[in-house]
Formats: structure tokens, C-alpha cells, sequence
């Protein structure tokens, strides 16, 4: 089973509007509003491709009854922790341009947190645990890495999707993957690239600290995996830009389920490379079709 956990998830609001007037009154054009956050949108992928997968984490408020009743209505297996406050709604707003404004997050409690923490202790050696996201500022700095020694105490894998110390702390831990995408490199060896070529050292460098697999991720320039045999490069599927929220998450999702079938990390590349230029190409997150009409087009060759 894939279990992901969502400490800060999200309704994403997602507006669009013709051209936007700072300081002006500015009409919707279109509106929806979605589940959101980086775990969820994991499971909500799995789910399409038909993997099992349990989501954790944080749901409060009227806000939190929306998105519980939407995941179940997909069939994911909802063992999110009930808290009191609301949880928060993230603005994605669409101008020709994409901006996003993410809230905070509500506070948690402490009942609350060891709540999850005991459904988390359910997992067996024969899960994976996708941790993906921001964390709501009242939980401790180091929440991540005691829920890391929660699953390697049960002998379970785990891939961790979130930026800075975290996921600096987390590395040693030997994550199955890491995902960060090319920006969030840079800022974590404090660097910048020209070209793809630069990053090679860093990504090896990520490996020999811990991770397993390190997936690079450059949007519409395709991505980087460095496994212990070598790095791999992947073009990116032709398709039209609609929507890039979530392409990171969904290509987590495509690594992670075809990884727990096959073992196989280039077959998993593929899949998540498929899944992530799907999601790019559709309004929500990608749909099974589309991932299926995808993977013929990937390519993948080994360049170092
Ligand atoms: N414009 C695009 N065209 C084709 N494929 C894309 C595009 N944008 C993203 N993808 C696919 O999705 C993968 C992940 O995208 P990206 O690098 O934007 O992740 P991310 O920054 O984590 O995204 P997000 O945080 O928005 O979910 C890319 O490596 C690529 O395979
Ligand atoms: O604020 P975080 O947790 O970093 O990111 C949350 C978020 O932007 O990530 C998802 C897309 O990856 C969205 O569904 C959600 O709104």
C-alpha cells in the first residue's frame, strides 16, 4: 500500500480571469475549487491509475469536510486526523500568467498530532509513505524527521517531497526518492545553473548523502534521475501548457506506483515523466487516459 501524508493540505481556488487589475475590481471568468496539497494530489493520481492508497495528515473545518467527502467519492481510503481549525485555502490564479497564494495552515494540536502519528505506526515493512509539502508553522521544525523514525522503525520505504531543512534532514534517512525540482536545487547548495550538465554533481552529491533515487525535476525541459548505475535524461511529451500545479506531484505519483509493481527505477522514470507532462496538459490533475496516451512518448537515455 501507498500511504501519503498531507500535513498542510488545501482547497486549491483556481481562478481565472481575462487580465488582472491590481487595485481594480476584476471578474471571474472561471472558477473551481479542488482538493489540494502535494500528498493528496499523490493519492489522487494512484487512485486513477488504480494503486490502493491511504492518505494522512491534517483535515479541519468546513474546509476540510470538503475535501474528506471529495477523496472518498474517488475511492481513496481517508484516514486524515479531524482537527478543529479550518483547514486552508490556496489561490491559484490564473492571469495569462500562473500566481499562486498559499495560506499558512491552522494550528495544530497536540492530540491532534499524536493522533497521526498512531495511525501512521499501522504501516508495514511492505509499505511506501510519500511525505510531500509545506508544514503548518505550529508544528515543530523537525515534525518530519519523527515521522521518518516512525516508518523506519517499521522497516517501510519513504520519498519525501518538501524543500530546505527538512528535506535536508531527511536525506540521511535514505529516501527511495527525492524530488526536487531544478530551483529548489539551486537553493539548497546555495548555486545556480546554465545548463543541465551543471546539476550532475549536485545530484550525485544527494545520492551519496542517502537517497536512493534523485529525480531533477525542469518543468517543461524534461528531468534528471541519478540512481547508483548512472543518470538518466528524459525528454518531456509534446502537449499544450494548461495547468503546471500538481506536475511535480504527479510525477511522484508515476514513480511511486510503477516503482512498488516492477522494482524497476527507469520504468518508474517513465511513468512519472508521463504522469507529469499529463497533468501539465490538463485543467486538473491528469486523468488515466491521458497518462496511458503519454508513455509511448517518453524517452529515456542514459547520459553518464
Ligand atoms: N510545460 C510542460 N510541458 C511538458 N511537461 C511538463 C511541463 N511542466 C511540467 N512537466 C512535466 O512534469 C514534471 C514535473 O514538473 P515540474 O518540474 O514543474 O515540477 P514541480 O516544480 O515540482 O511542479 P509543481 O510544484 O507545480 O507540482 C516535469 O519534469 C515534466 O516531465
Ligand atoms: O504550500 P505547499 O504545501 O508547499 O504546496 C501546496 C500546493 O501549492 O502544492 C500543490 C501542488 O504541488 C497544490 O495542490 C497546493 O496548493
Amino acid at each position: 500500500m501507498i500511504y501519503t501524508v498531507t500535513l498542510n493540505p488545501s482547497i486549491d481556488y483556481i481562478v481565472h480571469v481575462d487580465k488582472l487589475e491590481i487595485g481594480g475590481l476584476n471578474r471571474m471568468k472561471q472558477d473551481f475549487k479542488l482538493p489540494g496539497g502535494k500528498g493528496l494530489n499523490v493519492s489522487r493520481i494512484l487512485k486513477r491509475l488504480d494503486g490502493q492508497t491511504t492518505a494522512l495528515g491534517f483535515l479541519g473545518g468546513f474546509t476540510g469536510d470538503f475535501i474528506g467527502k471529495w477523496i472518498e467519492q474517488e475511492g481513496i481510503i481517508n484516514e486524515f486526523t479531524s482537527i478543529k481549525e479550518d483547514t486552508r485555502i490556496n489561490v491559484k490564479l490564473k492571469a495569462g500568467e500562473e500566481t499562486e497564494i498559499n495560506g499558512l495552515g491552522p494550528v495544530v494540536s497536540d492530540t491532534e498530532i499524536t493522533d497521526l502519528k498512531e495511525k501512521l505506526a499501522h504501516i508495514t515493512s511492505e509499505d511506501i509513505v510519500v511525505l510531500s509539502g509545506s508544514m503548518a508553522p505550529s508544528l515543530p521544525s523537525d515534525f518530519y524527521e519523527s515521522l521518518i523514525t516512525i516508518i523506519k522503525a517499521k522497516g517501510a520505504d519513504f520519498i519525501i517531497d518538501t524543500t530546505g531543512k527538512a528535506l535536508l534532514e531527511a536525506i540521511p534517512h535514505q529516501p527511495l526518492l527525492i524530488k526536487p525540482n531544478n530551483h529548489e536545487l539551486a537553493e539548497l547548495f546555495q548555486t545556480s545553473f546554465s545548463k543541465t550538465e551543471d546539476m550532475f554533481p549536485y545530484g550525485e552529491q544527494l545520492l551519496k548523502n542517502g537517497a536512493k533515487h534523485v529525480l531533477i525535476s525542469l518543468g517543461g525541459d524534461g528531468s534528471i534521475l541519478f540512481t547508483k548505475d548512472g543518470i538518466y535524461q528524459a525528454n518531456v511529451p509534446k502537449g499544450t501548457l494548461k495547468n503546471s500545479v500538481g506536475s511535480g506531484d504527479s510525477m511522484i505519483a508515476g514513480f511511486v506506483g510503477q516503482f512498488e509493481k516492477t522494482k524497476d527505477p527507469l520504468e518508474a522514470f517513465k511513468y512519472g515523466v508521463a504522469c507529469g507532462s499529463a497533468t501539465a496538459f490538463s485543467d486538473d490533475l491528469a486523468t488515466a487516459e491521458k497518462i496511458r496516451s503519454l508513455i509511448p512518448e517518453v524517452q529515456i537515455k542514459k547520459v553518464k
